[in-house]
């Protein structure tokens, strides 16, 4: 089994490392982190690709079977996740077992990502529970039918996903909720707040030295403040 999780990271924080983690422990398989060059929902993000790859490299540095997939940052365009599936797919083979790891409010939203029914052809859902966007049925029946509706005959124990090479979903708990996340992480950076204890120490000192971050527009939407990568 072979699993992938996308992200902005924009920083990692300790957050998307536990997430990683328990993945890695609960699926018995290497996580592969990708970066995304130009996260599709994102008008922009505050650090360039390459800022947000080397933070990611940091924040895993000596962690088992964890490790970083740079491959989005390589590709022109909106960072879609299906067109990285179907790139991994080919790679792979078509009967690797592969699964592309969200968190649960991505979910949530799952039905406005591009050909999102496709991605089900390509590879195994895995979500995880985020603190404010906890899911289970009756959320996602009120919230995101469609998405339900897609799941429903899909839902398998995480230990099956091995079993088949796509077309799965599983909900992962996760042991401790983590309620970080970079909105708040670049935030509390801009107005001088204390954030160090959110990242692995190494990603503190690089973000310091990179001065990143630091400018109080970071506070404002990202598309009236950012660079694009
Ligand atoms: N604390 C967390 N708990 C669970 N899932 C998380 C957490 N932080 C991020 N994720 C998930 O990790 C994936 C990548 O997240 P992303 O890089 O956008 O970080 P983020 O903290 O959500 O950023 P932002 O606050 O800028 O939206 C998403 O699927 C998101 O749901
Ligand atoms: O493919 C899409 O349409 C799509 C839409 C939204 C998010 N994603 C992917 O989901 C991951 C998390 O996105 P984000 O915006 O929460 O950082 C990242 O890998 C994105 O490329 C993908």
């Amino acid at each position: 089994m072979r699993v992938f999780y996308g992200g902005s990271f924009d920083p990692v924080h300790n957050g998307h490392v536990a997430i990683a983690r328990a993945a890695r422990d609960a699926l018995h398989a290497e996580v592969a982190l990708l970066p995304a060059r130009d996260p599709p929902h994102k008008a922009a993000t505050h650090a360039d690709a390459e800022q947000r790859a080397e933070l990611l490299e940091l924040a895993i540095e000596g962690e088992p079977a964890l490790r970083v997939d740079r491959r989005e940052l390589h590709r022109a365009g909106p960072s879609y996740t299906c067109d990285t599936l179907a790139e991994l797919r080919a790679d792979l083979g078509g009967s690797a077992p592969l699964a592309w790891l969200i968190g649960a409010d991505s979910l949530l939203q799952l039905h406005t990502w591009h050909r999102w029914r496709e991605l089900f052809d390509l590879a195994h859902i895995v979500a995880v529970q985020r603190p404010g966007a906890e899911v289970d049925a009756a959320r996602l029946r009120a919230e995101a039918p469609q998405v339900l509706a897609e799941i429903g005959q899909r839902w398998l124990p995480p230990d099956a996903l091995a079993d088949s090479p796509h077309g799965g979903f599983a909900l992962l708990p996760l042991a401790e909720l983590r309620p970080e996340s970079s909105t708040e992480l670049r935030r509390r950076i801009a107005a001088g707040e204390q954030w160090r204890d959110w990242v692995p120490e190494r990603v503190a000192a690089r973000i310091v030295q990179l001065n990143l971050y630091r400018d109080p527009a970071v506070i404002l939407p990202a598309s009236s403040s950012s660079v694009r990568p």
